[in-house]
């Protein structure tokens, strides 16, 4: 019941997906961070691939470029370096992405209803963002340390599916590291490898840094809203847009 229409609902693809949901629910729960390779395969992985690669040849790509120029500091220091775009996956030339996104859909959907009943964590998951594509184009382009969701804007699970072939961390960079709250000094060194997904709480918990990449480096990210903290934002952001659109608050 939980796998869309057209992924096959061989007995492998079920007993796959469930044992995917296990090992996130398992990771989740106990480190707030959980990896998994090999995720499509690499037939399907390249399909995706090829399709990134003719999007960003496409020149659909637009600097995700924050900078920050502290106090009027000369040297105007980037915070983010990657260029990015977003899908819903249904466009033209990406049903190999959308098969993707539908099947980290499904593992989320399914954990969240595997898992004391119907809760990932504490979270009852109701929906998602649009897919980011996002490539660090090289020569030295980074995040700077970061926590994705600060102030409960709804996004509770971040899932990051890299692209990356032959990737060599020691010549290229690109290692994304999560400094996870609880885990005293150790870190989690994250190589974004080809075919890797790589799922973790979006709050505090998991600041994290992506460090600079010397070779182009491709990923898709999708964030997960837990429904009450989602509604709850929403809310907030109606009640100051009242507040701020009556006369005088400027
Ligand atoms: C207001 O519009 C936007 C649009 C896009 C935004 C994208 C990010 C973002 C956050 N995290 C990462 C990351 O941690 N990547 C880790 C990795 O690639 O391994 C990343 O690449 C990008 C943050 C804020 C945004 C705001
Ligand atoms: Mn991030």
């Amino acid at each position: 019941e939980f796998l869309p229409s057209f992924l096959p609902r061989s007995r492998n693809n079920l007993e796959e997906i469930d044992d995917i949901c296990r090992n996130v629910i398992r990771d989740m729960n106990l480190w707030g961070v959980c990896v998994v390779n090999n995720f499509l395969g690499t037939e399907k992985g390249l399909a995706v691939l090829d399709e990134v690669l003719s999007i960003h040849s496409a020149g659909l790509f637009r600097d995700g470029q924050l900078v920050s120029n502290k106090a009027g500091a000369s040297d105007l220091k980037t915070i983010r370096g990657d260029q990015i775009t977003w899908l819903d996956g249904k466009e033209k030339n990406c049903q190999n992405i959308g098969m993707l996104i539908s099947k980290v859909d499904a593992i989320i959907m399914r954990a969240n209803k595997m898992h004391n009943n119907g809760k990932l964590g504490d979270y009852t998951i109701n929906g998602r963002t649009k897919a980011m594509v996002a490539c660090y184009p090289g020569y030295g382009s980074h995040y700077v340390k970061h926590v994705d969701n600060p102030n409960r804007d709804g996004r509770c699970i971040t899932a990051i599916y890299y692209l990356n072939r032959d990737w060599d961390i020691t010549q290229n960079g690109g290692l994304l590291r999560i400094f996870p709250e609880g885990w005293q000094d150790q870190v989690a060194n994250i190589e974004p490898l080809f075919d890797r997904i790589l799922f973790f709480w979006s709050d505090r918990r998991n600041p994290h840094e992506v460090q600079p990449a010397y070779k182009t480096r491709y990923a898709i990210t999708l964030w997960y809203f837990d429904a009450e903290e989602r509604n709850e934002a929403c809310r907030r952001y109606q009640r100051d847009k009242e507040i701020n659109s009556k006369p005088g608050n400027s």
